[in-house]
C-alpha cells in the first residue's frame, strides 16, 4: 500500500534477510528489496534504509561457539560483517550509498541529533541513499539503542518519515509465534498496540535476529504515536513489494496514531520549551509565514535570551509577536555574529557552517 501521501519512507532489514545462513551476505532475498527501493526512488519516494545483518554476516569470520555471544565478539563480527553488508547493498543499486553507523547517544545529544538530521537531509537532496545501522563496533551495551527495530522507528521520527517498513522473515503479527505455536492467526491490522498487542508478541526463534517480535511492536508504538504508518511485512517474499508498489495492503498494518505533521508541530509548540527568541525583519517573516521557508541569516534582525545550537527558539517579528517556534541550527552567539549576513558568508565569519539555514523549514510550527 505503498499511499500517495508517503513521500518519504524509512526500511529496515532485519539480518535473517541479509544473512539467511549466518555465513557472509547473500543477495537471496535483498534482490526485490533493492527493486522496490529502486521503484519507489523512481516515482519520488524518499528512501532510508536501516539494514541489520553486521553481526550475522561477520559470524563465521570470529571463532566462537558458544551462545549468547559476549559483547566483544559480537563487535569484531559486527566490524566484519558492516563492510560485507554495505558491499552488498551497494552492489545492488545503480546509485550511490552512504553509511550511517549510530548509538543511542547520537539521539539524545541535541548537537549530534541536529547533525545527523543535517547529514541526512543533505544525502536525500542529492539522491544518495543513507544505509543505517546500529555502531556495534564501538557501541557499549549502555550506549546501545540495542535492536534495528527500535533505531528504525527513531530514524523515522527524526526524518520525518510518513512510514516504517520493517522487512522481516514472517508475514506479520501473529496471535503467538506462528513458528512455535500452530493455530496462530494473523492480524493483517492494528488500530492501537495496547497490553494485548504486546502479549502476543515472542521472542525470534532463531539466534540470528535480535529482538524478535517485541521489539517490532515497540518500534510500531514509538513510530505511530508520531505519526508515522508501520508495517512488518514478510520480506522473502518479492510479491510482497509488488503489492506495496500496486497499492496493495501486505504484512500487517500498524495505523498513525495522529497525523505526522500535527505531532511534530505539537512537540515543537507544547512539548519543548524555548529558551530564547529571534527576531525576523519582514521579508523573512513573511516568507515562513506565506510561503512555509525556512529561516536564513539574512532575514535576522536580532535575537534574544541564550540558546544554544538545537534549542527550541519563538520566532518573532519586528514587533515582538512569536510568530512561530522552530529549532535553531546555530547558537545565540552564533547569531549575533551572522544576523543580516548571506548565507554563503557564514563559513568566514564563524569559521564553520553546519547548516545554511538558521531554522529549517521542517522544524519551524506557525502559532
Ligand atoms: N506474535 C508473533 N508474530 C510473528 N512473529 C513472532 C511473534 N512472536 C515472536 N515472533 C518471532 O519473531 C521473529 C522475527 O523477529 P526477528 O527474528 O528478530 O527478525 P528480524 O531479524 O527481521 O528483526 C519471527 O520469525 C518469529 O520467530
Ligand atoms: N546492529 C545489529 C542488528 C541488531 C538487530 O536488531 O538485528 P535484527 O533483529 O535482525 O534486526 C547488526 O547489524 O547485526
Amino acid at each position: 500500500m505503498l499511499s500517495l501521501r508517503w513521500r518519504r519512507i524509512v526500511i529496515k532489514v532485519g539480518s535473517a534477510l541479509i544473512s539467511p545462513t549466518a555465513n557472509g551476505c547473500s543477495t537471496r532475498y535483498l534482490l526485490s528489496i533493492a527493486r522496490f527501493i529502486s521503484e519507489c526512488r523512481a516515482i519520488g519516494v524518499e528512501v532510508v534504509l536501516v539494514s541489520s545483518g553486521s553481526v550475522a554476516a561477520g559470524k563465521s569470520a570470529i571463532a566462537f561457539a558458544h551462545q549468547p555471544l559476549p559483547i566483544n565478539i559480537k563487535q569484531a563480527m559486527a566490524a566484519v560483517g558492516q563492510t560485507e553488508m554495505m558491499a552488498t547493498w551497494s552492489h545492488l543499486f545503480d546509485f550511490r550509498c552512504a553509511q550511517i553507523l549510530l548509538t543511542h547517544d547520537d539521539f539524545a545529544n541535541r548537537r549530534r541529533y541536529l547533525n545527523i538530521d543535517n547529514t541526512l537531509r543533505t544525502l536525500l537532496t542529492n539522491q544518495v541513499l543513507p544505509i543505517i545501522n546500529e555502531n556495534d563496533t564501538v557501541a557499549t551495551a549502555e550506549l546501545k539503542v540495542g535492536d534495528n527495530d527500535n533505531l528504525a522507528a527513531m530514524v523515522a521520527i527524526l526524518v520525518d518519515a510518513d512510514a516504517l517498513i520493517i522487512c522481516s522473515d514472517i508475514d506479520g503479527l501473529y496471535s503467538a509465534n506462528p513458528k512455535t505455536t500452530i493455530n496462530a492467526e494473523f492480524i493483517p491490522l492494528v488500530e492501537k498496540i495496547n497490553a494485548d498487542i504486546y502479549a502476543m508478541a515472542g521472542a525470534s526463534h532463531h539466534t540470528i535476529g535480535t529482538g524478535g517480535m517485541v521489539t517490532k511492536l515497540q518500534a510500531a508504538e514509538k513510530a505511530t504515536r508520531q505519526g508515522v504508518d508501520t508495517l512488518i511485512i514478510n520480506g522473502q517474499q518479492a510479491v510482497n513489494f509488488d503489492r506495496l508498489l500496486a497499492g496493495q495492503v501486505t504484512g500487517t498494518l500498524f495505523q498513525r496514531q495522529q497525523d505526522r505533521l500535527s505531532a511534530k508541530k505539537h512537540w515543537l509548540l507544547h512539548s519543548i520549551t524555548s529558551t530564547g527568541s529571534i527576531v525576523l525583519d519582514n521579508g523573512a517573516a513573511n516568507a515562513l509565514q506565506q510561503k512555509g521557508a525556512s529561516l536564513l541569516a539574512k532575514g535576522i534582525l536580532n535575537s534574544t535570551g541564550q540558546f544554544d545550537k538545537g534549542d527550541a527558539v519563538w520566532l518573532c517579528n519586528e514587533n515582538g509577536v512569536q510568530l512561530a517556534k522552530g529549532i535553531s541550527q546555530y547558537s545565540a552567539i552564533e547569531l549575533q555574529l551572522i544576523k543580516g549576513q548571506h548565507s554563503q558568508d557564514i563559513a568566514r565569519i564563524l569559521g564553520f557552517c553546519p547548516s545554511e539555514v538558521v531554522v529549517h523549514r521542517d522544524d519551524i510550527a506557525l502559532s
